[in-house]
């Protein structure tokens, strides 16, 4: 029977990356991405961005929003702090398994919370399931439609502090125009637009960096 390509991507990590080792786990993903099959990670390019942000903000709650195969996932978790929880939100189950065994076999089972589920149910529900105030960091790369009702959702729900920080991928391709119309135009965050490519080509692409102002 055929597998899927998020099976083949993680045999790929399981034949070439070194347990226990988030940087060869990332590898073994962009090496797959590029030499075999692409798939719609954030990649190394944006990738590095996204380091640099976690780095800065250095945050200690983080949600992710759209885990797929977990390779944002490890990216952020392998830069956090030891006392730092990262909530990454998957509504695929077969996504969550991969998901789940990329992320353990990088070794950072204690620093991620996978949870299967929508975006929409869980976010009210991060307070009292999972004893969040506000969250440090969000990085959005789910269905585009959602980057903004899922925004408001945060701000409603009190998620967001002063100087919570939203990174927001594909913001160029495919492109989130409603939410960067009202994040950009919203007086309550300040954004700025980070240039890059989508991941593997040399389509520009970008990530959105906003912070929330309170
Ligand atoms: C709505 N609430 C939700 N709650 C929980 N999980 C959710 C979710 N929405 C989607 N998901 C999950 O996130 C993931 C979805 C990501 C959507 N991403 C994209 O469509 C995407 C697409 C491209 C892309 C770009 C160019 C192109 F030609 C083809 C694809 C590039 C990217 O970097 C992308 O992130 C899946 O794993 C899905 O099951
Ligand atoms: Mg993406």
């Amino acid at each position: 029977t055929q597998t899927t390509r998020p099976q083949r991507m993680l045999a790929a990590v399981q034949k070439n990356a070194t347990r226990g080792d988030p940087r060869s786990v990332v590898k073994a993903i962009d090496q797959f991405c590029r030499q075999k099959e692409w798939a719609m990670n954030v990649g190394d390019e944006k990738g590095c961005i996204l380091d640099s942000v976690v780095t800065e903000v250095n945050p200690a709650t983080v949600l992710e929003l759209g885990t797929y195969c977990g390779y944002s996932t490890v990216r952020i978790a392998s830069l956090l702090p030891s006392n730092a929880k990262l909530i990454t939100l998957e509504f695929n189950p077969d996504y969550a398994a991969i998901a789940r065994q990329v992320i353990a076999w990088a070794g950072l089972e204690d620093k991620v919370q996978l949870v299967e589920g929508a975006s929409g149910d869980w976010i009210p529900k991060m307070k009292e399931k999972f004893g969040i105030e506000t969250f440090d960091l969000v990085f959005l790369d789910h269905w585009k439609d959602r980057y903004l009702p899922d925004t408001k959702l945060m701000e409603e729900c009190g998620l967001l502090r002063k100087g919570s920080i939203l990174l927001a991928d594909n913001v160029i391709c495919p492109g989130t125009p409603d939410y960067l119309e009202y994040i950009r135009n919203s007086p309550r965050y300040k954004s700025q637009y980070f240039k890059s490519h989508l991941e593997y080509t040399k389509v520009e692409d970008g990530l959105e960096k906003s912070v929330f102002l309170g």
